[in-house]
């Protein structure tokens, strides 16, 4: 049952008003359920809601014939959610209208929500950012109210993430049907292709998961044939009003959605959100951009990113994408923590001795070298990547599982956090090295590398949070390109135990005695608590043993891919897993400074070969804190 217990809706414009009303449909089936018709300045529509008691409900608000709003049945009433409360407010287009609808919902019995398609969970209600009088076309909601449809545009469509990343995860959520029913997939790039050539180029990165192989090729063919592709500069607004066009000719109709995802290198953002929102925004859906990574490369230039998004995009609108988010066990990290009783009493530094965060790449920057050298490996994987790992990681139990909830207690485990220091940080530069007769290049050697170039490929890092939490808690980081594996880590080393019994089974390997969670991202996903165990016998042997959780071995499903569950995401307008602008503003605080030290004071990296575990400086910062890295362990 849903319960509508307070709206409200004021006017200072009787002429504005005249011709509106408010409409109640049920969310099931769309079918309306009440109307009311309104003209006066102010419309108190409390009694009209508290009227309303039924499964789920969906309420639209038409202003003058238009439809503007859709509360949504979201992720958020999940079976793990008895109570739900959807809050609403927003600022109509008109200038001179003001309307604010707060909704307070106790929810239908969970398995209900998980039922639904995924495009049934499309309900939220985004404001066209399109000025108003640009907003031409009126919409009859009325003989289109069960059709809605999304239309994702992948801005920089020919590019390497759309092709490794975007296009196959597109494919992925078509192959689990969590794509809505109605949907059109268009490339928007400069390069010149046709349609096919499009299809061509996608075609050739789609694969079907490994336990998912029936219907795979006919799968891919329908999927493709909902590919389209628009060339146009990402600065030109009629090359977007043409885009415009051919989303129109595929929305049929429909109540259309539109979603663009911004696979460009940054400096090109601002233009193409500006002839987006301006010329290709939706007339009466949502509109929402997905922003990648790089979010500027210091305080400064992130803010200026922000306020420039800001020009034509709501914060609402915006969803930073941080793929580490999306990763299963990123996602699973809150779960582990707050719903198991044996975790979350530990989780502080009564019983941690330090935490890290370790990110491994066993190959180079081949390829990006000329975007890694102007931010290096700080800004790519830990300003963003680990950082965001670790608030997860050390937030306080959120108020819900709602977004907000969740970005609220991040943002103040950031603002608890010391600003790094230099003398917290190492850096370190790969070299060539020849193994087994092939030689793999050194950084430098990269034709769009300086040959003189400082870039840090490698960083090591010491953070503190000054929270009761936390005090005096060691979080190391370590990111590496060209090291010796692959990897991405989460390791919580424990304290001592008190008065060990038995401490002189260890003899000096005290250190090693102490337990270590281990939460293994990638690859090989798993969970394990190394234990201290009797090695079985007459004796009283003791070892370091596992209680191990292998992802594979215990669960059949293939894991999604981290750009699934962020397009899915976006899709449905939950944002919990995408970074909020004070977010992002408290993250690089805490490492503009130390970048701009190490920039200005030409800090040299210490030079790693390729292949190697990084530079030897790594360990001893950890030293400094009585710390081992316990990947090398
Ligand atoms: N690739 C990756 O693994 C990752 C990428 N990212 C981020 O995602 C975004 C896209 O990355 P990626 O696909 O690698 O980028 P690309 O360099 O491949 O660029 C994407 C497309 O943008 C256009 N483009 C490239 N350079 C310029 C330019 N100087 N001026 C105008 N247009 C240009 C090109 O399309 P055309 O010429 O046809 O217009 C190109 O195909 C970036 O912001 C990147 O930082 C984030 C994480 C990982
Ligand atoms: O954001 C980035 O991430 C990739 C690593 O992502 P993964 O999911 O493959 O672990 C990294 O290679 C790249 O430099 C960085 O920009």
């Amino acid at each position: 049952m849903v319960t509508l217990y307070s709206t409200h809706c004021s006017s200072s414009s009787k002429a504005a008003a005249s011709n509106s009303s408010i409409g109640f449909y049920n969310y099931h089936n769309n079918l309306p359920i009440s109307s009311r018709k309104f003209g006066s300045q102010k419309i108190s529509l409390t009694p009209i809601c508290n009227a309303i008691r039924m499964q789920d409900v969906a309420c639209v608000l038409f202003l003058n014939k238009r439809s503007f709003y859709e509360p949504r049945v979201s992720r958020k009433q999940r079976p793990y959610l008895p109570k739900v409360e959807v809050r609403f407010a927003y600022t109509l287009p008109s200038p001179n209208l003001t309307c604010g609808i707060t909704l307070g919902a106790v929810v239908a019995p969970p398995s209900k929500i998980e039922n639904k398609t995924p495009l049934k969970k499309l309900k939220d209600g985004i404001l066209s950012v399109r000025p108003p009088e640009e907003q031409k076309d009126t919409f009859d909601f009325d003989s289109n109210k069960d059709k809605s449809t999304v239309s994702i545009t992948v801005v920089g469509a020919s590019g390497d993430l759309a092709k490794k990343k975007i296009f196959p995860a597109l494919f992925a959520l078509y192959y689990e049907g969590f794509l809505p029913e109605h949907f059109t997939i268009f490339g928007y790039a400069r390069s010149k292709m046709t349609d096919t050539e499009l299809r061509n180029m996608v075609s050739k990165t789609l694969t079907c998961r490994i336990d998912k192989r029936e219907n795979c090729g006919e799968k891919m063919e329908e999927f493709l044939e909902r590919c389209f592709y628009h060339s146009g500069q990402y600065d030109s607004q009629e090359n977007f009003a043409e885009l415009d066009k051919r989303l129109k000719e595929h929305e049929a109709g429909r109540f259309p959605n539109r979603l663009f995802y911004l696979s460009i290198p940054p400096n090109i953002f601002i233009n193409a959100v500006r002839c987006a929102s301006l010329s290709a925004s939706s007339a009466h859906g949502w509109t929402r951009v997905i922003v990648e990574k790089p979010f500027g490369r210091d305080c400064e230039s992130s803010a200026a990113l922000t306020r420039s998004l800001k020009q034509y995009l709501k914060e609402d609108q915006i969803f930073r994408i941080d793929h580490y988010l999306g990763k299963e066990l990123v996602e699973n990290l809150s779960v582990l923590r707050f719903s198991n009783l044996i975790f979350e009493p530990l989780w502080s530094r009564q019983y941690i001795r330090n935490v890290q965060f370790i990110f491994s790449e066993d190959f180079g920057t081949e390829g990006r070298g000329g975007y890694f050298d102007h931010y290096g490996i700080i800004r790519d994987i830990m300003q963003n990547h680990l950082l965001q790992i670790l608030a997860l990681f050390a937030m306080e139990t959120p108020v819900s599982l709602d977004a907000e909830d969740i970005r609220n207690e991040k943002v103040k485990v950031l603002r608890s956090m010391r600003p790094l220091q230099l003398d917290d940080v190492v850096v370190g530069q790969y070299k060539s090295h020849t193994k087994g007769g092939t030689t793999y290049s050194g950084y430098t050697d990269d034709k769009t590398v300086p040959k003189d170039s400082l870039t840090p490929t490698f960083a090591a890092a010491a953070l503190f949070i000054d929270n009761a939490r936390w005090d005096g808690v060691p979080f190391l980081m370590k990111a590496g390109k060209a090291l010796h594996t692959r990897s991405a880590e989460i390791r919580v080393q424990f304290r001592h135990v008190p008065g060990n019994l038995y401490n002189k089974n260890f003899g000096s390997y005290l250190d090693q005695a102490t337990n270590e969670l281990v939460i293994r991202v990638q690859p090989d996903e798993a969970i394990y608590l190394k234990i201290n165990n009797k090695v079985p016998g007459l004796g009283m042997r003791l070892d370091a043993s596992n209680l191990n959780l292998l992802y594979s071995a215990r669960y059949s499903k293939e894991i999604p891919d981290a750009y699934e569950r962020l397009l899915l995401d976006a899709i449905e307008g939950e944002r919990r897993l995408f970074i909020r602008s004070d977010e992002l503003d408290a993250a690089w605080s805490l490492f503009t400074p130390v970048l701009k030290e190490l920039e200005q004071k030409k800090i040299v990296p210490e030079n790693y070969p390729y292949g190697s575990r990084g530079p030897i400086g790594a360990h001893y910062l950890a030293a400094r804190y009585k710390v081992r890295w316990g990947d090398l362990a």
